[in-house]
């Protein structure tokens, strides 16, 4: 999901009006934060009046005790707008990070709900940028440019009354000066909503590049990649900062005729306003403050170009905030849930099942899996095995609903999986990855993630089981070690144990193993298999196997071959009667002999 540009005419703040129901919890104080610095700007116009008393009063008549109470006056306006500017912060600096806070949370929940199919879709610096760096954004809108916006424009509506009430020629020129600058913002306004647009996309793509770098730097390392994907990494960051000059442009062309039509009102009001004092038809007081108004003046009409970029900036994160935030919950409870049976035993069938990945590019995705039909009994373990590409990885993530078949069903105990409660299904259901995730957490946190209620002595029976309970206790704090990023500092068997113990922590009917076994060493790997099979002897358990000695272990196994399921029989069943099979065995013999070699 890259590149996205909005097209300015489809109302980017729309997205904004959107925010709405998080600003509503906290509406009071941003409306205070607003007041506050409305009075205070008020207070700032007020003076320019008080000076324009003074002059064409107690000064003009050189009446010196006279100056006392208007002096006075403009000592306390100025103190007000100082402290008026002050309690603004104060009021929108929670309200802002509060909503920000509120948004970047239901961000987070809503990536977990969402299907694998969407993760697979977008890039995770996308998700990244947009969970901070857009975020930021609508948070110094809250606090900043959303109010300045309005009350900037009040502002000049009111000191635009104010010079017209004073002089009108005075306020005439300054309303002729103002007008181009508002037809040149909107101009400004959608050349820039573009260039912002994209801009953000190139940060979530740099983002990305960073995170898959950080993530796979043992690949590039070994394979010297290093310099070339630095050389990718400058040729993304080129382009990131041409935009911005881009940017920049546009803001110089704008800020240009800001700073220059204000200039040319303050030249002009200060020549009618000399032949006015000459004719007699205006005071000295008057084009005082008629200037000083201006002058005042010039930050809210000046502000107006760059509050709008702010706003469009603002615009552009908010939209690609609810991209993410409006994407399907494809994979929901069911809105009439049916429950397990309380005797049932742990059947897993697949019935005529069908699945085939969304469509991507334009491209039609093709069926991978076109009617399997397979029956594990309870307590049994049944081998999936199949050429590379088969569809077995996607067969075993439609049992815990990772994805949803596209026909057929899959059912536990009788009960098809989508009239599960899905925290009732993955309860029921464990399963475990060829790639054993960790997380920075303590191993008994990692454990836990399978089952939080899980006691300590619930972690050290799956410790064990999965025969982890020993380098677990060699390690400094035991249960409590920290483990890196990722469990990197583990190898990769105990990477391994650690997720097994994961996937058994819970006491499921089912498992589901997706090949947990491929990093282990022969006799580790036995001990593993050998240990699930007699602790966890009630278990339903269907595993991708790419080992012989994985195959030999099962009850029975089952070959998957152009999208359905073509043979099932013990191991020497299928050796002895099954061509495709001893073919396919050959194979896997050779990739087992070749991964010890490697190990060797
Ligand atoms: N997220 C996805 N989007 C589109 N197609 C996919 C996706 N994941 C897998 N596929 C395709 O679906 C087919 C089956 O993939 P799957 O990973 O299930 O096979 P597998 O039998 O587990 O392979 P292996 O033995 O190599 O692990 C492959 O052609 C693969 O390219």
């Amino acid at each position: 999901m890259n590149d996205l540009e909005s097209d300015p005419k489809r109302g980017g703040l729309r997205h904004i009006v959107r925010l709405g129901p998080y600003l509503r919890p906290v509406r009071g104080r941003v409306i205070g934060s607003g007041a506050a610095v409305l009075v205070s700007m008020m207070c700032g116009l007020a003076i320019p009046l008080v000076i324009q008393r003074i002059l064409d009063g107690p000064v003009a008549e050189g009446d010196a005790p006279g100056l006392l109470w208007p002096v006075v006056a403009v000592a306390v306006l100025g103190a007000t707008e100082a402290l008026l500017f002050f309690t603004r912060r104060k009021l929108i600096a929670g309200p802002s990070t509060a909503v920000e806070a509120d948004l970047r949370a239901d961000l987070y929940a809503h990536l977990h709900r969402l299907p694998i199919a969407f993760h697979d879709q977008w890039q995770s610096g996308q998700l990244l940028s947009r969970a901070v760096s857009d975020l930021s954004t609508i948070r110094r809108f809250i606090a900043f440019a959303g109010i300045f916006l309005v009350v900037n424009s009040l502002t000049m509506v009111i000191g635009l009354g104010v010079l017209f009430f004073l002089d009108p020629v005075i306020g005439a020129i300054t309303l002729a000066c103002s007008l181009p600058l508002i037809a040149i913002s909107t101009v400004f306004e959608s050349r820039y909503s573009v260039l912002s647009r994209r801009s953000q996309d190139q940060e979530g793509d740099l983002a990305t590049t960073v995170e898959e770098s950080a993530l796979g730097i043992r690949v590039l390392k070994a394979f010297g990649r290093g310099p070339e994907l630095a050389r990718r990494f400058a040729a993304e960051a080129r382009e990131l900062r041409g935009t911005e000059l881009a940017k920049v442009r546009v803001l110089a062309l704008l800020w240009g005729s800001i700073i220059m039509l204000p200039e040319l009102g303050i030249a002009l009001q200060l020549l009618v306003g000399t032949f006015g004092i000459a004719n007699g038809t205006m005071t000295i007081g008057t084009l005082v403050a008629g200037v000083t108004i201006a002058t005042y003046l010039r930050w809210p009409v000046d502000s107006i170009g760059w509050l709008l970029a702010e706003t469009n900036q603002t615009a552009t994160a908010a939209e690609r905030y609810w991209e993410v935030r409006d994407a399907e919950v494809t994979i929901t409870d069911p809105a009439e849930p049916q429950r397990l049976p309380a005797d049932g035993a742990g059947l897993l069938r697949f019935e005529d099942v069908r699945f085939a990945y969304p469509a991507t590019g334009g491209e039609r995705g093709g069926e991978v899996l076109s009617g399997v039909d397979l029956e594990v009994r309870p307590g049994e373990t049944v081998a999936l095995v199949g050429p590379t590409g088969c569809g077995k990885t996607t067969l075993t993530a439609l049992v815990a609903r990772l994805a949803d078949v596209t026909g057929g069903r899959v059912t536990v105990d009788g009960v098809d999986v989508r009239d599960l409660r899905l925290e009732e299904l993955r309860a029921a259901v464990a399963t475990a990855f060829e790639d054993a995730v960790l997380f920075s957490a303590s191993v008994a946190e990692n454990v836990r993630l399978g089952a939080p209620e899980a006691s300590m002595e619930d972690v050290r029976t799956a410790l064990r089981v999965a025969q982890a309970e020993e380098f677990v206790d060699a390690l400094p704090w035991g249960l409590d070690t920290r483990i890196g990023e990722q469990g990197l500092s583990l190898s990769g068997g105990q990477r391994q144990r650690l997720a097994l113990a994961r996937a058994v922590v819970g006491k499921p009917k089912v498992l589901v193993l997706d090949d947990p076994l491929s990093a282990l060493d022969v006799q580790t790997e036995a001990e593993v298999e050998h240990a699930l099979r007699s602790v966890l002897s009630g278990v339903t358990a269907l595993v991708v196997a790419h080992r012989p000695s994985t195959v030999q272990l099962a009850d029975r196994v089952a070959l998957l071959d152009d999208g359905r399921i073509t043979a099932v029989g013990t191991h020497s069943e299928l050796l002895a009667t099954n061509t495709a099979y001893r073919t396919l065995l050959s194979t896997l013999d050779d990739a087992g002999a070749d991964s010890e070699r490697t190990r060797v």
